[in-house]
């Protein structure tokens, strides 16, 4: 399998950002495979699929403090870091083999917005303390929601990348919407008409 050519919106997207999230894609499809990090169909679509997808979100996201629960590959956490210099991110990844990954490529590319943390988001301690959180592929927003609202600070913003079933998931989370006390809870459609792949983003506000 070999990589996707980078398709022609990347540059819409990235901007003067394009050269250091090459750097990064490139490294993701020398390794990722031998790593676990990706799957064998995911090389030709690493472009359209995960990195423009995931950069899609940066414009959402505001200077300050942005956890990224789940991140995996690196993915949305380390595209939107390198995406948004003027953002400090904290990506929490449980996995040690992926945390080895994330640190590895904070040092390689350079970034000095990133921490990442080795915890379980439920277990990182940075409970009250985040302006905004994304996530993505992680799992249900009834599952999600309990797991990455507690890390917001009073008015801070959950910004959860989504498929198709947004809606749904949404009126399936209604009680954990309550109990976690989120309101302005609204469904993007990001990237329509302009990228291969738009992504959906479920944003909602505590407090
Ligand atoms: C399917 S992967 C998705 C990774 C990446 N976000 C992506 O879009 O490719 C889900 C990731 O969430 C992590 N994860 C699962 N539960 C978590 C939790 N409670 N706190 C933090 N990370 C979690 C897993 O270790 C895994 O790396």
């Amino acid at each position: 399998m070999t990589l996707e050519i980078e398709p022609a919106d990347a540059a819409v997207v990235f901007g003067d950002r394009l050269d250091a999230v090459r750097a990064f894609t490139r490294n993701l499809a020398d390794r990722g495979e031998e790593l676990g990090l990706i799957g064998p169909l995911e090389l030709p679509r690493l472009w359209s699929r995960h990195i423009v997808n995931s950069g899609l979100v940066a414009p959402l996201l505001r200077p300050g403090r942005v956890g990224d629960v789940g991140s995996g590959a690196g993915l949305p956490g380390l595209v939107l870091a390198l995406a948004r210099p003027d953002v400090d991110f904290v990506l929490i990844e449980p996995m040690e083999r992926r945390v080895a990954w994330l640190r590895d490529q904070v040092s390689a590319l350079g970034l000095r917005n990133v921490e990442v943390v080795r915890a379980r988001a439920e277990e990182s301690k940075l409970e009250g303390t985040l302006d905004q959180v994304t996530a993505r592929a992680v799992s249900a927003l009834r599952t999600l929601i309990p797991v990455t609202a507690p890390l917001l600070r009073d008015g801070g913003e959950l910004v959860l990348m989504k498929g198709a079933n947004a809606p749904k998931e949404i009126e399936a989370a209604a009680k954990q919407i309550r109990r976690f006390g989120l309101s302005d809870v609204e469904v993007l459609l990001l990237g329509e008409g302009v990228v291969a792949e738009p992504t959906r983003v479920v944003r909602a506000r505590r407090g």
